[in-house]
């Protein structure tokens, strides 16, 4: 689908690169010829993570890092310049998130995941600017938020995800136009159901959720992890220099499903439609 040597030579940051989407899109960066940098709080899972990704070759280093604290997050950009010298693009796709009642939560439950999502990606995002600031160095920001953010609608039983991920957000828009004359890139991607045992686990704890919320999607099947990988690859590629601030969903239709008036009438038969039909003719 790309020139193999689509991202040669780029040093990626990923968060939460060891697990899920964000090892999925870096093992398809590392096709593509860039040098990796994940982090995340479990030495161990990314300690793995790097020696599998690295099995056909490539480099990937790792770090620990809790977002949620911006000393660390300033240490881990020591460690990879001291590795690396520089960094090109940073993917933010760390997060948490689980279902809950809103009026179920402590102020912990809130902050756990505002701070994660929302202050995490920030502190990231202002510790790797100002150094490409002060480098002159133009780069790449990739922002994994979700489709209740992209469409602006939100949703219940996510509500600290939904606040956090629109913030997220509005963060990738502003500095789109605030950071353009540093060269400085911001995209989203706004994926919509993709199988992972971070999410799973915590959002579809059942069998039968899982299909309801299936059904929801005009295709009928969850995406594909390498689906969102290549957009993934895109969007931060130097063939996409001229898309900033943009936001792009990825979720089978899922999200205009819901959005369309009439549009559950995909649930009808074709004899529901001769009934329907012939009694509203014969008005
Ligand atoms: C379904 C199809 C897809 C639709 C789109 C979905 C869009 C978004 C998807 C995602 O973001 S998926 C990412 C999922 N992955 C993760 O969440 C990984 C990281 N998550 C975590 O580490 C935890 O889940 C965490 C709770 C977010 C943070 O962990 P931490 O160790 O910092 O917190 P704890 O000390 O365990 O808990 C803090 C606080 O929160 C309360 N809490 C935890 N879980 C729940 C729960 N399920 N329900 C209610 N409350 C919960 C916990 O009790 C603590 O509060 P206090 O008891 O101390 O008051
Ligand atoms: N899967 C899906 O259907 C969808 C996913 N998304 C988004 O995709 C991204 C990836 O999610 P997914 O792969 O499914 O889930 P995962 O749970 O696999 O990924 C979350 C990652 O974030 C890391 N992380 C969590 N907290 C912190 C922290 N405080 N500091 C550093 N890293 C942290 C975790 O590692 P560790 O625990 O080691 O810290 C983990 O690697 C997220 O942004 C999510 O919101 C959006 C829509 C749908």
């Amino acid at each position: 689908m790309f020139r193999s040597d689509l991202l040669r030579d780029k040093v990626i940051v990923i968060t939460g690169g060891g697990t899920g989407l964000g090892r999925a899109i870096g093992e398809r960066y590392l096709e593509l010829g860039a040098k990796l940098a994940i982090a995340s709080r479990r030495k161990d899972v990314l300690q793995t993570a790097a020696q599998e990704m690295t099995q056909n070759g490539g480099e990937v280093f790792y770090h620990p890092c809790d977002v949620r604290d911006p000393s660390q997050v300033t240490e881990l950009f020591d460690a990879i310049y001291a590795h690396y010298g520089k960094v090109d693009i940073l993917v933010n796709n760390a997060a948490g998130n689980f279902i809950s009642p809103t009026e179920r939560l402590s102020s912990r439950a809130v902050d756990s995941v505002l701070n994660i999502v929302l202050h995490g990606t920030f502190y990231m995002t202002l510790e790797l600017g100002k150094r490409w600031i002060e480098e002159k160095k133009s780069g790449t920001m990739l922002n994994i938020v979700t489709t209740y953010a992209a469409s602006g609608a939100g949703s219940g039983f996510v509500v600290p995800s939904a606040a956090a991920k629109a913030g997220v957000l509005t963060l990738t828009r502003s500095l789109a136009v605030e950071w353009a004359k540093y060269g400085i890139r911001q995209v989203a991607i706004a994926p919509g159901m993709f199988p992972t045992e971070g999410a799973w686990s915590r959002l579809v704890p059942s069998e039968e959720m899982g299909e309801r919320l299936l059904n929801r999607v005009p295709l009928h099947r969850a995406g594909n992890k390498s689906e969102l990988a290549n957009l993934a690859a895109f969007l931060v590629s130097d063939e996409a220099a001229y898309i900033n601030g943009e936001v792009v969903t990825i979720d089978g239709g899922e999200w205009l499903q819901g959005a369309g008036e009439f549009n559950e009438l995909a649930d009808l038969t074709n004899e529901d439609w001769d009934q329907l039909s012939a009694k509203m003719r014969s008005k």
